[in-house]
Protein backbone atom coordinates (compact mmCIF):
# COMPACT_ATOMS: atom_id res chain seq x y z
CA UNK A 1 0.00 0.00 0.00
CA UNK A 2 1.59 3.04 -0.89
CA UNK A 3 0.57 5.92 1.73
CA UNK A 4 1.56 9.51 1.51
CA UNK A 5 1.47 11.40 4.70
CA UNK A 6 1.14 14.86 4.71
CA UNK A 7 -0.77 18.09 4.70
CA UNK A 8 -3.23 19.87 2.69
CA UNK A 9 -1.77 22.70 0.75
CA UNK A 10 -1.05 25.32 3.23
CA UNK A 11 -2.74 28.09 1.19
CA UNK A 12 -6.39 26.31 1.86
CA UNK A 13 -5.37 25.82 5.65
CA UNK A 14 -4.39 29.52 6.01
CA UNK A 15 -7.71 30.40 4.30
CA UNK A 16 -9.55 28.39 6.78
CA UNK A 17 -7.67 29.95 9.73
CA UNK A 18 -8.24 32.85 8.60
CA UNK A 19 -11.58 32.86 8.58
CA UNK A 20 -12.16 31.20 11.53
CA UNK A 21 -9.99 32.98 13.37
CA UNK A 22 -10.71 36.33 12.07
CA UNK A 23 -7.17 37.30 13.31
CA UNK A 24 -6.43 39.48 10.00
CA UNK A 25 -9.73 41.05 9.70
CA UNK A 26 -9.38 42.36 13.50
CA UNK A 27 -5.84 43.36 13.58
CA UNK A 28 -6.64 45.81 10.71
CA UNK A 29 -9.74 47.06 12.05
CA UNK A 30 -8.40 48.27 14.68
CA UNK A 31 -5.34 49.46 12.79
CA UNK A 32 -8.62 51.92 10.81
CA UNK A 33 -10.16 52.58 13.97
CA UNK A 34 -6.63 54.41 15.21
CA UNK A 35 -6.58 56.20 12.08
CA UNK A 36 -9.22 57.36 12.22
CA UNK A 37 -9.49 59.23 15.06
CA UNK A 38 -11.96 58.77 18.63
CA UNK A 39 -14.38 60.48 15.85
CA UNK A 40 -16.91 58.23 16.76
CA UNK A 41 -15.52 55.45 18.52
CA UNK A 42 -13.88 57.27 21.48
CA UNK A 43 -15.74 58.84 24.49
CA UNK A 44 -14.51 61.57 26.69
CA UNK A 45 -15.59 61.72 30.13
CA UNK A 46 -13.60 64.35 31.28
CA UNK A 47 -11.75 63.38 34.41
CA UNK A 48 -8.20 63.88 35.24
CA UNK A 49 -8.41 66.18 32.03
CA UNK A 50 -7.31 62.79 30.11
CA UNK A 51 -9.14 61.45 27.36
CA UNK A 52 -10.58 57.63 27.77
CA UNK A 53 -10.65 55.87 24.85
CA UNK A 54 -13.50 53.46 24.50
CA UNK A 55 -13.75 51.31 21.65
CA UNK A 56 -17.29 50.66 20.95
CA UNK A 57 -18.28 46.94 19.62
CA UNK A 58 -17.72 46.67 15.99
CA UNK A 59 -21.27 46.69 13.90
CA UNK A 60 -21.71 43.66 12.35
CA UNK A 61 -21.42 45.48 8.94
CA UNK A 62 -18.18 46.56 9.56
CA UNK A 63 -16.86 43.32 10.57
CA UNK A 64 -18.19 41.96 7.35
CA UNK A 65 -16.62 44.12 5.38
CA UNK A 66 -13.26 44.55 6.43
CA UNK A 67 -13.06 40.39 6.67
CA UNK A 68 -14.18 40.24 3.44
CA UNK A 69 -11.66 42.88 2.29
CA UNK A 70 -9.02 41.39 3.91
CA UNK A 71 -9.86 38.19 2.62
CA UNK A 72 -10.34 39.42 -1.15
CA UNK A 73 -6.74 40.67 -0.78
CA UNK A 74 -4.92 37.53 0.21
CA UNK A 75 -7.06 35.55 -2.51
CA UNK A 76 -5.71 38.06 -4.77
CA UNK A 77 -2.12 38.01 -3.79
CA UNK A 78 -2.69 34.15 -3.96
CA UNK A 79 -3.62 34.62 -7.75
CA UNK A 80 -0.79 36.85 -8.49
CA UNK A 81 2.00 34.65 -6.92
CA UNK A 82 0.78 31.40 -8.53
CA UNK A 83 -0.02 32.49 -11.82
CA UNK A 84 3.66 34.79 -11.93
CA UNK A 85 5.66 33.12 -9.02
CA UNK A 86 7.99 30.46 -10.45
CA UNK A 87 7.46 26.70 -9.52
CA UNK A 88 10.12 25.84 -7.02
CA UNK A 89 9.64 29.72 -4.79
CA UNK A 90 5.93 28.57 -4.96
CA UNK A 91 6.73 25.94 -3.45
CA UNK A 92 9.01 27.10 -0.79
CA UNK A 93 6.17 29.66 0.15
CA UNK A 94 4.09 26.69 0.93
CA UNK A 95 6.17 25.05 2.77
CA UNK A 96 7.21 28.47 5.57
CA UNK A 97 4.10 29.29 4.79
CA UNK A 98 1.86 25.78 6.35
CA UNK A 99 5.15 25.53 9.11
CA UNK A 100 4.24 29.35 10.06
CA UNK A 101 0.64 28.29 10.47
CA UNK A 102 1.35 24.95 12.01
CA UNK A 103 3.48 26.70 14.47
CA UNK A 104 0.24 29.47 15.14
CA UNK A 105 -2.62 26.44 15.56
CA UNK A 106 -1.35 23.34 14.93
CA UNK A 107 -3.56 21.23 12.89
CA UNK A 108 -4.82 18.06 14.92
CA UNK A 109 -5.80 15.96 11.63
CA UNK A 110 -3.62 13.57 10.01
CA UNK A 111 -4.27 12.96 6.19
CA UNK A 112 -3.48 10.04 4.13
CA UNK A 113 -3.32 9.40 0.89
CA UNK A 114 -4.40 5.81 -1.11
CA UNK A 115 -3.24 6.86 -4.44
CA UNK A 116 -4.72 4.32 -7.11
CA UNK A 117 -1.61 3.04 -9.04
CA UNK A 118 1.94 2.39 -6.90
CA UNK A 119 5.12 3.47 -8.62
CA UNK A 120 5.06 5.12 -12.29
CA UNK A 121 1.58 3.74 -12.92
CA UNK A 122 2.93 0.16 -12.92
CA UNK A 123 -0.09 -1.16 -10.83
CA UNK A 124 -3.00 -1.02 -9.58
CA UNK A 125 -2.98 -0.33 -5.74
CA UNK A 126 -5.24 -3.41 -4.26
CA UNK A 127 -5.90 -0.86 -1.19
CA UNK A 128 -7.81 1.38 -3.58
CA UNK A 129 -9.98 -1.15 -4.54
CA UNK A 130 -10.85 -2.39 -1.74
CA UNK A 131 -11.37 1.20 -0.26
CA UNK A 132 -13.55 1.89 -2.72
CA UNK A 133 -15.65 -1.41 -2.24
CA UNK A 134 -15.70 -0.47 2.09
CA UNK A 135 -16.88 3.37 1.31
CA UNK A 136 -19.80 1.64 -1.72
CA UNK A 137 -21.30 0.84 1.55
CA UNK A 138 -20.77 3.42 3.57
CA UNK A 139 -22.73 5.96 1.41
CA UNK A 140 -25.26 8.03 3.81
CA UNK A 141 -28.48 9.43 2.60
CA UNK A 142 -26.94 13.01 1.74
CA UNK A 143 -24.03 11.84 -0.22
CA UNK A 144 -24.65 14.03 -3.31
CA UNK A 145 -22.08 12.81 -5.79
CA UNK A 146 -22.41 8.99 -6.44
CA UNK A 147 -21.58 7.08 -9.36
CA UNK A 148 -24.43 4.09 -10.38
CA UNK A 149 -23.43 0.66 -12.17
CA UNK A 150 -25.74 -2.08 -13.21
CA UNK A 151 -24.63 -5.20 -10.10
CA UNK A 152 -24.03 -8.47 -10.62
CA UNK A 153 -28.08 -8.91 -10.71
CA UNK A 154 -28.46 -6.78 -13.14
CA UNK A 155 -31.64 -5.53 -11.85
CA UNK A 156 -30.29 -3.07 -9.39
CA UNK A 157 -27.35 -0.52 -9.45
CA UNK A 158 -24.91 -0.27 -7.17
CA UNK A 159 -23.78 3.16 -6.32
CA UNK A 160 -19.71 4.16 -5.01
CA UNK A 161 -18.89 7.87 -4.34
CA UNK A 162 -17.65 10.06 -6.84
CA UNK A 163 -15.07 12.52 -7.17
CA UNK A 164 -14.78 14.94 -4.24
CA UNK A 165 -17.81 13.32 -2.32
CA UNK A 166 -17.07 13.16 1.22
CA UNK A 167 -17.99 10.10 3.58
CA UNK A 168 -18.00 9.99 7.39
CA UNK A 169 -17.11 6.34 9.02
CA UNK A 170 -17.36 5.55 13.06
CA UNK A 171 -14.94 3.19 14.27
CA UNK A 172 -14.94 2.22 17.73
CA UNK A 173 -15.71 5.13 18.91
CA UNK A 174 -13.28 7.38 16.51
CA UNK A 175 -14.23 9.45 13.47
CA UNK A 176 -12.88 9.18 9.89
CA UNK A 177 -13.90 11.45 7.35
CA UNK A 178 -12.96 10.29 3.49
CA UNK A 179 -12.61 11.92 0.27
CA UNK A 180 -12.24 11.15 -3.24
CA UNK A 181 -9.75 13.74 -5.67
CA UNK A 182 -7.89 13.74 -8.25
CA UNK A 183 -4.17 15.06 -9.21
CA UNK A 184 -5.03 16.80 -12.69
CA UNK A 185 -2.71 15.10 -15.64
CA UNK A 186 -2.67 18.22 -17.08
CA UNK A 187 -1.00 20.10 -14.04
CA UNK A 188 1.55 17.57 -13.80
CA UNK A 189 4.87 19.10 -15.77
CA UNK A 190 6.06 15.93 -17.99
CA UNK A 191 8.56 15.31 -21.18
CA UNK A 192 6.55 12.84 -22.36
CA UNK A 193 4.52 13.16 -26.26
CA UNK A 194 1.22 11.75 -24.34
CA UNK A 195 -0.77 14.02 -21.88
CA UNK A 196 -0.32 12.74 -17.76
CA UNK A 197 -3.24 10.70 -16.99
CA UNK A 198 -5.12 12.10 -13.74
CA UNK A 199 -4.17 10.66 -10.90
CA UNK A 200 -6.98 9.69 -8.10
CA UNK A 201 -6.54 8.88 -4.82
CA UNK A 202 -8.67 8.47 -1.19
CA UNK A 203 -7.88 10.46 1.24
CA UNK A 204 -8.44 9.76 4.86
CA UNK A 205 -8.19 12.04 7.32
CA UNK A 206 -8.53 11.92 11.50
CA UNK A 207 -7.30 13.19 14.69
CA UNK A 208 -3.87 12.53 15.60
CA UNK A 209 -5.00 10.73 18.78
CA UNK A 210 -6.40 8.39 16.43
CA UNK A 211 -3.36 7.42 14.90
CA UNK A 212 -2.43 4.09 16.82
CA UNK A 213 -5.99 2.70 15.87
CA UNK A 214 -5.63 3.59 12.10
CA UNK A 215 -2.33 1.98 11.86
CA UNK A 216 -3.71 -1.17 14.00
CA UNK A 217 -6.79 -2.05 13.66
CA UNK A 218 -8.89 0.46 11.54
CA UNK A 219 -7.03 -0.64 8.26
CA UNK A 220 -7.01 -4.04 8.87
CA UNK A 221 -10.80 -3.92 9.21
CA UNK A 222 -10.98 -1.04 6.17
CA UNK A 223 -9.11 -4.17 3.86
CA UNK A 224 -10.63 -7.15 5.00
CA UNK A 225 -14.35 -5.60 4.61
CA UNK A 226 -13.55 -4.11 1.13
CA UNK A 227 -12.46 -7.51 -0.23
CA UNK A 228 -15.20 -9.34 0.98
CA UNK A 229 -18.04 -6.44 -0.55
CA UNK A 230 -15.57 -6.80 -3.61
CA UNK A 231 -15.81 -10.75 -4.16
CA UNK A 232 -19.83 -10.29 -3.44
CA UNK A 233 -20.26 -7.97 -5.69
CA UNK A 234 -17.31 -9.03 -8.33
CA UNK A 235 -18.72 -8.97 -12.12
CA UNK A 236 -16.70 -10.35 -14.39
CA UNK A 237 -15.03 -8.46 -17.06
CA UNK A 238 -13.74 -8.59 -20.70
CA UNK A 239 -10.53 -6.55 -20.84
CA UNK A 240 -8.71 -5.31 -24.57
CA UNK A 241 -6.07 -3.06 -25.14
CA UNK A 242 -6.90 -2.43 -29.03
CA UNK A 243 -8.77 0.75 -29.14
CA UNK A 244 -6.45 2.30 -31.39
CA UNK A 245 -6.25 5.55 -30.75
CA UNK A 246 -2.90 5.53 -28.22
CA UNK A 247 -3.48 9.39 -26.92
CA UNK A 248 -6.98 8.14 -25.35
CA UNK A 249 -5.11 5.23 -23.61
CA UNK A 250 -2.79 7.54 -22.19
CA UNK A 251 -5.15 9.75 -20.74
CA UNK A 252 -6.91 6.96 -19.56
CA UNK A 253 -5.36 6.04 -16.40
CA UNK A 254 -5.22 2.50 -17.13
CA UNK A 255 -4.11 0.64 -20.70
CA UNK A 256 -6.83 -1.67 -20.43
CA UNK A 257 -10.76 -0.95 -21.88
CA UNK A 258 -13.31 -3.32 -20.45
CA UNK A 259 -16.46 -4.40 -20.89
CA UNK A 260 -18.37 -6.63 -18.63
CA UNK A 261 -17.72 -10.12 -19.39
CA UNK A 262 -21.40 -11.85 -20.57
CA UNK A 263 -20.30 -14.80 -22.84
CA UNK A 264 -23.21 -17.97 -21.89
CA UNK A 265 -20.53 -20.52 -23.02
CA UNK A 266 -20.05 -23.27 -20.35
CA UNK A 267 -18.03 -26.63 -20.78
CA UNK A 268 -21.85 -27.88 -20.96
CA UNK A 269 -22.75 -26.26 -24.04
CA UNK A 270 -19.33 -27.17 -25.80
CA UNK A 271 -19.34 -29.91 -28.08
CA UNK A 272 -16.51 -32.24 -27.75
CA UNK A 273 -14.84 -35.94 -26.63
CA UNK A 274 -16.79 -35.89 -22.79
CA UNK A 275 -12.98 -37.49 -21.88
CA UNK A 276 -11.10 -35.08 -22.96
CA UNK A 277 -13.95 -32.10 -21.71
CA UNK A 278 -13.65 -34.21 -17.86
CA UNK A 279 -9.79 -33.84 -18.55
CA UNK A 280 -9.40 -30.30 -19.39
CA UNK A 281 -12.06 -29.38 -16.33
CA UNK A 282 -10.06 -31.71 -13.78
CA UNK A 283 -6.79 -29.21 -15.13
CA UNK A 284 -8.42 -26.11 -14.74
CA UNK A 285 -10.26 -27.20 -11.35
CA UNK A 286 -6.89 -28.12 -9.87
CA UNK A 287 -4.96 -25.26 -11.24
CA UNK A 288 -7.56 -22.76 -9.16
CA UNK A 289 -6.94 -24.85 -6.13
CA UNK A 290 -3.34 -25.02 -5.58
CA UNK A 291 -2.06 -21.84 -4.40
CA UNK A 292 -0.02 -23.55 -1.92
CA UNK A 293 1.48 -25.89 -4.13
CA UNK A 294 3.37 -23.23 -6.96
CA UNK A 295 4.56 -21.80 -3.70
CA UNK A 296 6.04 -24.72 -2.33
CA UNK A 297 7.61 -26.11 -5.76
CA UNK A 298 8.49 -22.52 -6.44
CA UNK A 299 6.41 -21.90 -9.61
CA UNK A 300 4.57 -18.47 -10.32
CA UNK A 301 1.11 -19.44 -9.95
CA UNK A 302 0.17 -19.57 -13.25
CA UNK A 303 -0.40 -21.94 -16.50
CA UNK A 304 -0.20 -21.39 -20.28
CA UNK A 305 -3.09 -23.24 -22.78
CA UNK A 306 -2.52 -23.89 -26.41
CA UNK A 307 -5.52 -24.33 -28.01
CA UNK A 308 -4.79 -25.01 -31.58
CA UNK A 309 -7.03 -26.18 -34.36
CA UNK A 310 -9.00 -25.37 -37.57
CA UNK A 311 -11.12 -22.22 -37.89
CA UNK A 312 -14.56 -22.81 -36.29
CA UNK A 313 -13.73 -25.65 -33.56
CA UNK A 314 -14.40 -23.77 -30.63
CA UNK A 315 -11.26 -22.12 -29.36
CA UNK A 316 -12.67 -18.91 -28.24
CA UNK A 317 -16.34 -20.43 -27.13
CA UNK A 318 -13.68 -22.61 -24.70
CA UNK A 319 -11.66 -19.79 -23.56
CA UNK A 320 -15.56 -18.13 -22.86
CA UNK A 321 -16.40 -21.21 -21.02
CA UNK A 322 -12.84 -21.54 -18.64
CA UNK A 323 -13.31 -18.00 -17.44
CA UNK A 324 -16.80 -18.91 -16.61
CA UNK A 325 -16.00 -22.59 -14.89
CA UNK A 326 -13.31 -20.58 -12.79
CA UNK A 327 -15.10 -17.18 -12.60
CA UNK A 328 -12.03 -15.21 -14.27
CA UNK A 329 -11.73 -12.12 -16.04
CA UNK A 330 -10.13 -11.57 -19.50
CA UNK A 331 -7.41 -10.05 -20.58
CA UNK A 332 -7.82 -9.85 -24.64
CA UNK A 333 -4.63 -8.89 -25.74
CA UNK A 334 -4.24 -7.74 -29.29
CA UNK A 335 -0.43 -7.75 -29.82
CA UNK A 336 -0.56 -5.86 -33.21
CA UNK A 337 -1.70 -3.17 -31.15
CA UNK A 338 0.84 -3.50 -28.35
CA UNK A 339 4.16 -0.72 -29.24
CA UNK A 340 7.04 -2.58 -28.07
CA UNK A 341 7.65 -5.03 -25.23
CA UNK A 342 7.80 -2.55 -22.59
CA UNK A 343 4.65 -2.23 -23.69
CA UNK A 344 3.46 -5.01 -23.47
CA UNK A 345 5.01 -5.41 -20.05
CA UNK A 346 3.08 -2.63 -18.75
CA UNK A 347 0.11 -4.26 -19.92
CA UNK A 348 0.98 -7.61 -18.05
CA UNK A 349 1.41 -5.52 -15.01
CA UNK A 350 -2.11 -4.02 -14.92
CA UNK A 351 -4.00 -7.17 -15.75
CA UNK A 352 -5.00 -8.63 -11.98
CA UNK A 353 -5.08 -12.00 -10.43
CA UNK A 354 -8.24 -14.54 -10.96
CA UNK A 355 -7.65 -14.03 -14.99
CA UNK A 356 -7.31 -15.24 -18.03
CA UNK A 357 -4.94 -13.45 -20.81
CA UNK A 358 -5.78 -14.51 -24.25
CA UNK A 359 -3.78 -14.35 -27.53
CA UNK A 360 -5.78 -14.92 -30.27
CA UNK A 361 -4.75 -16.33 -33.81
CA UNK A 362 -0.75 -16.16 -32.25
CA UNK A 363 0.63 -16.89 -35.88
CA UNK A 364 -1.41 -14.14 -37.29
CA UNK A 365 -0.58 -11.19 -34.65
CA UNK A 366 2.99 -10.88 -35.76
CA UNK A 367 6.49 -11.94 -37.49
CA UNK A 368 7.29 -14.48 -34.15
CA UNK A 369 7.84 -17.44 -36.18
CA UNK A 370 10.91 -18.25 -37.30
CA UNK A 371 12.62 -15.22 -35.72
CA UNK A 372 14.82 -17.22 -33.86
CA UNK A 373 15.55 -18.96 -36.65
CA UNK A 374 17.57 -15.98 -38.95
CA UNK A 375 21.22 -16.61 -39.23
CA UNK A 376 23.81 -14.47 -37.49
CA UNK A 377 25.29 -13.32 -40.91
CA UNK A 378 21.42 -12.48 -42.35
CA UNK A 379 21.05 -10.61 -39.05
CA UNK A 380 24.41 -8.63 -38.86
CA UNK A 381 23.27 -7.69 -43.30
CA UNK A 382 19.94 -6.90 -41.70
CA UNK A 383 21.48 -4.26 -38.91
CA UNK A 384 23.79 -2.88 -41.63
CA UNK A 385 21.02 -2.47 -43.59
CA UNK A 386 19.17 -1.04 -41.03
CA UNK A 387 21.85 1.37 -40.14
CA UNK A 388 22.19 2.75 -43.94
CA UNK A 389 18.40 3.82 -43.09
CA UNK A 390 19.01 5.46 -40.02
CA UNK A 391 21.52 7.43 -41.54
CA UNK A 392 19.03 8.75 -44.52
CA UNK A 393 16.02 8.84 -42.39
CA UNK A 394 16.57 8.78 -38.63
CA UNK A 395 13.57 9.33 -37.06
CA UNK A 396 11.06 7.42 -39.20
CA UNK A 397 13.19 4.49 -38.79
CA UNK A 398 14.21 5.30 -35.25
CA UNK A 399 10.50 4.79 -35.04
CA UNK A 400 9.89 1.98 -36.68
CA UNK A 401 12.52 0.09 -34.56
CA UNK A 402 10.38 0.88 -31.31
CA UNK A 403 7.28 0.15 -32.48
CA UNK A 404 7.87 -3.89 -32.40
CA UNK A 405 7.22 -6.65 -29.97
CA UNK A 406 9.72 -9.56 -30.25
CA UNK A 407 9.49 -12.92 -29.77
CA UNK A 408 11.98 -12.61 -26.53
CA UNK A 409 9.77 -9.90 -25.32
CA UNK A 410 6.61 -12.43 -25.78
CA UNK A 411 8.67 -15.19 -24.34
CA UNK A 412 9.62 -13.21 -21.25
CA UNK A 413 5.29 -11.88 -20.92
CA UNK A 414 5.13 -15.49 -20.63
CA UNK A 415 7.20 -16.35 -17.73
CA UNK A 416 10.06 -13.86 -17.27
CA UNK A 417 10.15 -12.27 -13.45
CA UNK A 418 7.67 -9.78 -14.42
CA UNK A 419 4.57 -12.46 -15.43
CA UNK A 420 4.77 -14.30 -11.27
CA UNK A 421 3.00 -10.51 -10.44
CA UNK A 422 -0.65 -11.03 -9.50
CA UNK A 423 -0.53 -15.07 -9.67
CA UNK A 424 -3.52 -17.11 -10.48
CA UNK A 425 -3.37 -16.27 -14.27
CA UNK A 426 -4.37 -18.70 -17.24
CA UNK A 427 -2.23 -17.21 -20.52
CA UNK A 428 -3.94 -18.81 -23.81
CA UNK A 429 -2.78 -19.38 -27.31
CA UNK A 430 -4.80 -19.82 -29.71
CA UNK A 431 -4.09 -21.11 -33.55
CA UNK A 432 -5.07 -22.47 -36.60
CA UNK A 433 -1.71 -23.18 -38.04
CA UNK A 434 0.41 -24.75 -34.69
CA UNK A 435 2.99 -26.09 -36.96
CA UNK A 436 4.24 -22.68 -37.86
CA UNK A 437 5.37 -21.21 -33.53
CA UNK A 438 8.41 -20.92 -32.53
CA UNK A 439 8.68 -24.69 -30.48
CA UNK A 440 10.38 -22.23 -28.02
CA UNK A 441 7.05 -20.75 -27.41
CA UNK A 442 4.87 -23.22 -26.95
CA UNK A 443 7.33 -25.55 -25.17
CA UNK A 444 6.27 -27.23 -21.68
CA UNK A 445 6.24 -24.82 -18.75
CA UNK A 446 5.68 -21.87 -21.33
CA UNK A 447 1.82 -23.39 -22.81
CA UNK A 448 1.51 -26.13 -20.21
CA UNK A 449 -1.10 -28.16 -21.59
CA UNK A 450 -2.14 -28.11 -25.55
CA UNK A 451 -5.52 -28.48 -26.69
CA UNK A 452 -6.24 -29.78 -29.87
CA UNK A 453 -9.85 -29.03 -30.96
CA UNK A 454 -10.65 -30.63 -34.33
CA UNK A 455 -13.83 -31.53 -36.92
CA UNK A 456 -17.03 -32.23 -34.90
CA UNK A 457 -17.13 -36.14 -34.15
CA UNK A 458 -20.35 -38.23 -33.11
CA UNK A 459 -19.53 -37.52 -29.43
CA UNK A 460 -19.33 -33.55 -29.73
CA UNK A 461 -22.31 -33.71 -32.25
CA UNK A 462 -24.56 -35.51 -29.75
CA UNK A 463 -24.00 -32.69 -27.32
CA UNK A 464 -24.82 -29.58 -29.87
CA UNK A 465 -27.90 -31.79 -30.45
CA UNK A 466 -28.79 -31.95 -26.92
CA UNK A 467 -28.13 -28.14 -26.79
CA UNK A 468 -29.55 -27.02 -30.18
CA UNK A 469 -32.79 -29.31 -30.45
CA UNK A 470 -33.17 -30.74 -27.27
CA UNK A 471 -32.66 -34.21 -28.24
CA UNK A 472 -30.75 -36.94 -27.05
CA UNK A 473 -31.49 -39.57 -28.83
CA UNK A 474 -33.10 -40.16 -32.41
CA UNK A 475 -33.92 -42.57 -35.07
CA UNK A 476 -31.33 -40.17 -37.61
CA UNK A 477 -28.85 -40.72 -34.85
CA UNK A 478 -26.73 -43.97 -36.65
CA UNK A 479 -26.87 -42.52 -39.88
CA UNK A 480 -25.17 -39.06 -38.53
CA UNK A 481 -23.11 -41.59 -36.53
CA UNK A 482 -21.95 -42.99 -40.01
CA UNK A 483 -21.46 -39.65 -42.27
CA UNK A 484 -19.75 -37.43 -39.41
CA UNK A 485 -16.78 -39.86 -39.87
CA UNK A 486 -15.05 -38.74 -42.52
CA UNK A 487 -17.09 -35.42 -43.58
CA UNK A 488 -14.49 -33.01 -41.89
CA UNK A 489 -17.37 -30.42 -40.74
CA UNK A 490 -16.28 -27.92 -37.57
CA UNK A 491 -18.86 -28.12 -34.84
CA UNK A 492 -19.56 -24.82 -35.83
CA UNK A 493 -20.79 -26.02 -39.19
CA UNK A 494 -22.63 -28.32 -37.67
CA UNK A 495 -24.31 -26.41 -34.72
CA UNK A 496 -25.68 -24.02 -37.49
CA UNK A 497 -27.29 -27.24 -39.39
CA UNK A 498 -28.60 -27.68 -36.61
CA UNK A 499 -30.14 -24.37 -35.70
CA UNK A 500 -34.18 -24.85 -36.10
CA UNK A 501 -34.92 -22.06 -39.12
CA UNK A 502 -37.99 -21.29 -37.76
CA UNK A 503 -40.16 -21.78 -34.24
CA UNK A 504 -41.95 -24.46 -36.15
CA UNK A 505 -38.99 -25.94 -37.33
CA UNK A 506 -39.18 -29.65 -36.12
CA UNK A 507 -36.03 -31.54 -34.74
CA UNK A 508 -35.97 -34.02 -37.71
CA UNK A 509 -36.10 -31.81 -39.93
CA UNK A 510 -32.52 -30.18 -38.96
CA UNK A 511 -31.34 -33.48 -38.06
CA UNK A 512 -32.19 -33.87 -42.43
CA UNK A 513 -30.54 -31.00 -43.13
CA UNK A 514 -27.33 -31.87 -41.32
CA UNK A 515 -27.45 -35.42 -42.72
CA UNK A 516 -27.61 -33.67 -46.64
CA UNK A 517 -24.94 -31.33 -45.23
CA UNK A 518 -21.98 -34.04 -43.90
CA UNK A 519 -23.09 -36.56 -46.95
CA UNK A 520 -21.93 -33.25 -49.50
CA UNK A 521 -18.86 -32.64 -47.38
CA UNK A 522 -18.11 -36.29 -47.37
CA UNK A 523 -18.30 -36.48 -51.02
CA UNK A 524 -16.02 -33.14 -51.79
CA UNK A 525 -13.70 -34.94 -48.47
CA UNK A 526 -13.69 -38.02 -51.03
CA UNK A 527 -13.00 -36.55 -54.55
CA UNK A 528 -10.06 -34.45 -52.77
CA UNK A 529 -8.49 -37.35 -51.09
CA UNK A 530 -8.82 -38.88 -54.85
CA UNK A 531 -7.40 -35.52 -56.42
CA UNK A 532 -4.07 -35.98 -53.90
CA UNK A 533 -3.83 -39.45 -54.61
CA UNK A 534 -3.94 -39.27 -58.55
CA UNK A 535 -1.17 -35.98 -58.16
CA UNK A 536 0.74 -38.03 -56.20
CA UNK A 537 0.88 -40.74 -58.35
CA UNK A 538 1.39 -38.67 -61.57
CA UNK A 539 4.43 -36.81 -59.61
CA UNK A 540 6.06 -40.26 -58.58
CA UNK A 541 5.82 -42.09 -62.26
CA UNK A 542 7.48 -39.16 -63.39
CA UNK A 543 10.25 -38.90 -60.70
CA UNK A 544 10.92 -42.92 -62.05
CA UNK A 545 10.95 -41.83 -65.89
CA UNK A 546 13.16 -39.17 -64.50
CA UNK A 547 15.79 -41.18 -62.50
CA UNK A 548 15.78 -43.81 -65.13
CA UNK A 549 16.29 -41.21 -67.82
CA UNK A 550 19.63 -39.61 -65.30
CA UNK A 551 20.94 -43.19 -64.83
CA UNK A 552 20.64 -43.47 -68.44
N1 LIG B 1 -17.01 -27.32 -29.96
C1 LIG B 1 -18.02 -26.44 -30.05
N2 LIG B 1 -19.10 -26.57 -29.27
C2 LIG B 1 -20.11 -25.72 -29.35
N3 LIG B 1 -20.18 -24.70 -30.23
C3 LIG B 1 -19.13 -24.53 -31.03
C4 LIG B 1 -17.99 -25.38 -30.98
N4 LIG B 1 -17.12 -24.96 -31.89
C5 LIG B 1 -17.65 -23.90 -32.47
N5 LIG B 1 -18.87 -23.62 -31.96
C6 LIG B 1 -19.73 -22.54 -32.37
O1 LIG B 1 -19.18 -21.99 -33.55
C7 LIG B 1 -18.96 -20.61 -33.49
C8 LIG B 1 -17.52 -20.29 -33.76
O2 LIG B 1 -16.71 -20.88 -32.79
P1 LIG B 1 -15.35 -20.26 -32.26
O3 LIG B 1 -15.29 -18.81 -32.57
O4 LIG B 1 -15.19 -20.65 -30.84
O5 LIG B 1 -14.31 -21.00 -33.16
P2 LIG B 1 -12.75 -20.76 -33.25
O6 LIG B 1 -12.12 -22.11 -33.27
O7 LIG B 1 -12.31 -19.84 -32.21
O8 LIG B 1 -12.62 -20.09 -34.67
P3 LIG B 1 -11.43 -19.17 -35.21
O9 LIG B 1 -10.20 -20.02 -35.27
O10 LIG B 1 -11.90 -18.77 -36.55
O11 LIG B 1 -11.31 -18.05 -34.26
C9 LIG B 1 -19.40 -20.18 -32.11
O12 LIG B 1 -20.55 -19.44 -32.23
C10 LIG B 1 -19.69 -21.43 -31.34
O13 LIG B 1 -20.93 -21.34 -30.70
Amino acid sequence: MHVWLGLLPHSVQSFQFLCSQNVISMDSISRRLKKNGTSNSENSDGRDGKAVVRRRPLTMTELLTSTSSTLATIMFAWSIIRQYCPHGLRQYLHMYLGKFIDYIYPDPYIRIAIYEFVGDRLSRNKAFAAVEAYLSNKLSDDAKRLKAEVGESKNNFSLSMDEYERVTDGYENAEFWWTLSKISGSAKKSNSLYPEPDRRYYQLKFHKKHRELVIQSYFKHVLKEGKEIKVNQRRRKLYTNGTGNRWLIHRQSTMWSEVYFEHPATFDTIGMDPEKKQEIIEDLLTFSQRKEYYAQIGKAWKRGYLLYGPPGTGKSTMIAAMANLLNYDVYDLELTAVKDNTELRKLLIETTSKSIIVIEDIDCSLELTGQRKVKKEESSKEEEKIKEKIIKEPKKEEEDMRSRVTLSGLLNFIDGIWSACGGERLIVFTTNHVEKLDPALIRRGRMDKHIELSYCNYEAFKVLAKNYLNVETHELFEEIKEVIKDAKMTPADVAENLMPKSRQEEAETSLRRLIGSLGEMKRAAEEKKKRKEEKSKESSSSQIVNDKESDD
